[in-house]
């Protein structure tokens, strides 16, 4: 589904209002599912609203008097005057009978649970003074805190917290889910996320034209890889998987097992000759075939039937797996790159991309962690505070050529056309030695069965976080290939595909 900037759902509830809705009509539909949240939230006892000087604080308003109707005991705060209210949120105060309370931190008493109406999209600076003292108390409070579109604090664009933020219990959020909600560290402090519809059309996306999309089967269902009823391996594509040297084999070998259950007909292990044997004996389905330099890595795709290619895990940093990096993009398969194949290029980045940009296959995905990031893309680490995830990966993914894929728990895939993919399935425990290794491989093994770049890449994140899911607390890296056919399975009785 569509994720969209705050500025985007401005236009969104624009368009609609151009069709002919109120924007407090809208306010109305968003200030009473509040309430019916609330209503399901909630222990007995009084009820808090706390509301801000815009909109949301308007839709606080709608869901205390909303509230009160339904019979629930409901207190309100306000910060700032009810006079210096403006448009719907006036009218919203309006409906409002009850009193007003300080806006202090006194006020917030023991309620059983408060809505926080504070700040939503509108949030453009900062907290600090009054709202920010509110915040931190009512997360030192304890109370179950219902938000009103966005957790106060969280920028609905980034998911940055601005200076402070509400921790909910739950968000309630209108129309579609905002970016904020999915990266870190806003996701964190949303809760459960319920989307609600306040009447506005999904036709006025066909306008908008949001880039940005949760990475979920729906994204890209259509192009999953079902093996054809008619077909036979070589038709579900080769991957070749380049391994290490003799003392660090294994991560390459997990990823080539990966490729094999990702759905790749067949997988070649390319290893040098000194850890052919080592190789050759913990390797079963897949093949190993000797290959020491770059010049024979070339010479071995020069056949076109490997036609994909996964560097990295375990390669070792330096000129020899750059000069196999370089020999894999100009033999024209697909191409993924992760760890040593990434770090060997820090520093000179540039070499790196030209050699993307002048390949005659543009199927190339790079997987960084945050650590690899900026040695690809020096200005633009974590560090930066001005650049959410989503834009740092967007500005990587133009600047490379290739389909950029940052890891983490709020992993985000970016094409260079601008499409944007976030995940939120990966659970904890998916963070543990090796499993990037096994990613790295499957995103290998889908590119060997033609999936496009971005679409392998999402694909291979989500799968990666289902089959961590499906193997549960206690995962080690090699239980996500044996997780992946459960994976597999679900995808297929989504597509109606028959097993
Ligand atoms: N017609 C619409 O546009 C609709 C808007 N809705 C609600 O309206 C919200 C957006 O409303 P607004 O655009 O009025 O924005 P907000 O209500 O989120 O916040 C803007 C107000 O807060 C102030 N402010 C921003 N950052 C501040 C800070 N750090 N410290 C102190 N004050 C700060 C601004 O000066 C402004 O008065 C949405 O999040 C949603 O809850 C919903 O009612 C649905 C319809
Ligand atoms: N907190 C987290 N929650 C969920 N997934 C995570 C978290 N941290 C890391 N991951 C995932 O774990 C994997 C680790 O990959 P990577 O950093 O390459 O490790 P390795 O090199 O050991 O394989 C990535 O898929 C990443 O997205
Ligand atoms: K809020």
């Amino acid at each position: 589904m569509e994720l969209l900037t705050p500025a985007e759902m401005d236009r969104a509830d624009l368009l609609t209002i151009a069709g002919g809705s109120s924007g407090f009509a809208l306010m109305l539909h968003a200030g009473r599912h509040v309430a019916q949240a609330a209503m399901e939230l909630a222990e007995p006892g009084p009820i808090l609203v706390i509301a801000g000087p815009g909109n949301n604080g308007g839709d606080g308003l709608i869901a205390a008097t909303e509230l009160v109707a339904l019979g629930r005991t409901v207190h309100v705060m306000l910060l700032g005057e009810r006079d210096a209210l403006k448009g719907d949120a006036a009218m919203a105060a309006r409906e409002w009978k009850g009193p007003l309370l300080p806006f202090l931190t006194q006020s917030i008493g023991s309620p059983a649970l408060i809505v926080d109406a504070l700040f939503g999209s509108g949030l453009n600076r900062p907290v600090k003074d009054q709202a920010l003292e509110i915040i931190e108390a009512v997360n030192h409070s304890g109370v179950p805190v219902l938000a009103v579109d966005l957790p106060s604090g969280i920028n609905g664009a980034t998911g940055a917290v601005m200076g402070a933020a509400i921790r909910a219990r739950e968000t309630v959020t209108f129309f579609r889910r905002k970016i904020g909600h999915l990266l870190l560290p806003g996701r964190l402090h949303c809760g459960k996320v319920r989307l609600v519809d306040i009447g506005i059309e999904p036709a006025v996306l066909d306008e908008i034209r949001p880039q940005a999309f949760e990475n979920d089967p729906d994204l890209w269902l259509p192009d999953f890889p079902v093996p054809r009823a008619d077909g036979h391996k070589y038709g579900r594509g080769h991957a070749v998987v380049v391994s290490g040297e003799l003392s660090q084999t294994g991560a390459a070998r997990l990823a080539a097992r990966g490729a094999l259950r990702a759905g790749a007909g067949l997988v070649t292990v390319a290893s040098p000759r000194d850890a052919l044997a080592v190789n050759a004996a913990a390797l079963t389905a897949v093949m190993v075939r000797p290959v020491d330099t770059a010049d024979e890595l070339g010479a071995m795709l020069a056949d076109r039937r490997f036609n994909a290619v996964g560097i990295g895990p375990g390669a070792g940093i330096g000129e020899a797996t750059q000069g196999k990096v370089l020999a894999a993009l100009a033999a024209g398969p697909a191409v993924v790159l992760d760890a040593d194949a990434l770090t060997s290029f820090a520093g000179q980045p540039e070499a790196l991309f030209e050699a993307i940009k002048s390949t005659s296959n543009p199927q190339v995905v790079l997987t960084p962690h945050e650590g690899e990031f900026p040695r690809l893309f020096s200005d633009m680490s974590n560090k930066n505070p001005l650049r959410s995830k989503l834009e740092r990966v967007r500005v990587a993914a133009q600047r490379s050529g290739a389909v950029v894929l940052l890891k983490g728990a709020d992993t985000v895939v970016a094409a260079p056309d601008g499409r944007a993919a976030i995940a939120c399935n990966a659970p904890p425990w998916l963070a543990t030695a090796g499993s990037g290794d096994v990613l790295t491989g499957i995103i290998a093994g889908l590119l060997a069965q033609r999936v496009p770049a971005f679409e392998a890449a999402c694909i291979g994140v989500w799968m990666h976080g289902e089959a961590a899911c499906e193997a549960g607390p206690g995962l080690i890296a090699e239980d996500l290939t044996e997780t992946l056919p459960a994976v597999h399975r679900r995808v297929y009785d989504e597509l109606g595909v028959e097993y």
